[in-house]
Order: structure tokens, then C-alpha cells, then sequence
């Protein structure tokens, strides 16, 4: 057990020193969109299943209320919170129209779908691109593996966040560093430490 225990935190290392390679570029790019979109006064709709549920949740949270300082609350909605309307959408159409429906009722141009799957394969979070891409909305899409379906759904004012690695859990801690990237830049953009607060 023990041995399996360090295990994990070697591959967790590695895969974080293997994505500080590869995704600040992309995630750069992604913390553009996200700052321009909210400048514009435009929102940020968040989704995912699973442990991407909760980052979804997690990275809404951050917006709203705060991250690491005080500062005004900024426009964002976890799609994953309402279980009257997921029960029901699942209910009496699919679980697979749980978000895209969401997205029809509460995106607008300009908005941005923050799209998050380890696999790039969830039916749901894929219809919810697609449903962005008809509310001329852009996409942030936080995948791993080899970005699946949703991959192929990103055109040029969209970005993909992919983390170099086929293991699930491995994936998702450096989604949450992900997250914690995009509040920061958004913070240090937006509202940035004067030197009387330093
Ligand atoms: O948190 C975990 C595994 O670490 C699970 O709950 C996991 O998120 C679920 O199996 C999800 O349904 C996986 O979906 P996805 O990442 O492939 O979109
Ligand atoms: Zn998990």
C-alpha cells in the first residue's frame, strides 16, 4: 500500500512537470479569452461529470465570490448545480442534453462554455459545445488523453487545455492547477495589488 501511495505522488510530479512543458501557452491563451469576455460583460458557463463536476463548481466558486483576495464578484454558472433542472432534462429527454439545454437557455455571443472532461468523450459536455457553437459563444475545453471527440470541436477562437496523460485521477490534479492558473491570471489582470496593498 505504502509503495502504491508514493507511486501516486511520483506520477502526479511527473505529470505536472510534463504540463508545466506543455500548457501555459494554451492556458495563457485561455485566461485572454476569459478576461476579454469578462471586460465585455460577458459570463462564463462551467460543465463537466464526475470530479469535473466539482472543478467546474470549484472554478465558479472562485469566480463569483473570491480567490485568493477580495475583489468585486465576477459572472459565472456551474451548469452542474440545479437538480430539478438536470433530473428533469435527463428525465424526459437525456442525460446527454443535461448541459446543452442549459447552454441554449443561458449563453449569449460572446459568452464563454468553460468544457471540462478528462477524456474529450462525455456526451454532455460535447452537446454543450456544440450548443455553444450555435450561441456564438467560445469554448475553453480542459481535456487529457488524447482530447477525444471534443478535440475535434475547437476552431481557432477556441483553446484546448490538454494535460499528457491517459490516467484519470492524474489527469484531474492538474486540472485543478489548470483552474487555479486561469483565477490567478484573471485576478492579476483585472484587479491587480496596487503597492499600498503589497
Ligand atoms: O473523479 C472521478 C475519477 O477520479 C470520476 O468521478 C470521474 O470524474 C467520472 O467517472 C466522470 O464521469 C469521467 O468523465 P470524463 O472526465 O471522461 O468526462
Ligand atoms: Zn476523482
Amino acid at each position: 500500500m505504502l509503495e502504491n501511495i508514493k507511486k501516486s505522488f511520483t506520477e502526479s510530479i511527473q505529470t505536472k512537470i510534463a504540463a508545466a512543458e506543455e500548457l501555459p501557452e494554451s492556458i495563457e491563451k485561455a485566461a485572454t479569452m476569459m478576461i476579454n469576455a469578462l471586460i465585455g460583460g460577458h459570463k462564463i458557463l462551467t460543465c463537466g461529470n464526475g470530479g469535473s463536476a466539482g472543478d467546474a463548481q470549484h472554478f465558479s466558486s472562485e469566480l463569483l465570490n473570491r480567490y485568493e483576495r477580495d475583489r468585486p464578484p465576477l459572472p459565472a454558472i456551474a451548469l452542474t448545480t440545479d437538480s430539478s433542472t438536470i433530473t428533469s432534462i435527463a428525465n424526459d429527454f437525456s442525460y446527454d442534453e443535461v448541459f446543452s439545454k442549459q447552454v441554449k437557455a443561458l449563453g449569449n455571443p460572446g459568452d464563454i462554455l468553460l468544457a471540462i472532461s478528462t477524456s474529450g468523450n462525455s456526451a454532455n459536455v460535447i452537446n454543450a459545445m456544440q450548443a455553444a457553437l450555435t450561441k456564438d459563444m467560445t469554448i475553453v475545453a480542459i481535456t487529457g488523453k488524447d482530447g477525444g471527440e471534443m478535440a475535434g470541436l475547437i476552431g481557432e477562437n477556441d483553446v484546448e487545455i490538454r494535460v499528457p496523460s491517459s490516467r484519470t485521477a492524474r489527469i484531474q490534479e492538474v486540472h485543478l492547477l489548470v483552474i487555479h492558473n486561469l483565477c490567478e491570471c484573471i485576478d492579476n489582470t483585472l484587479f491587480p495589488i496596487t503597492d499600498s496593498e503589497d
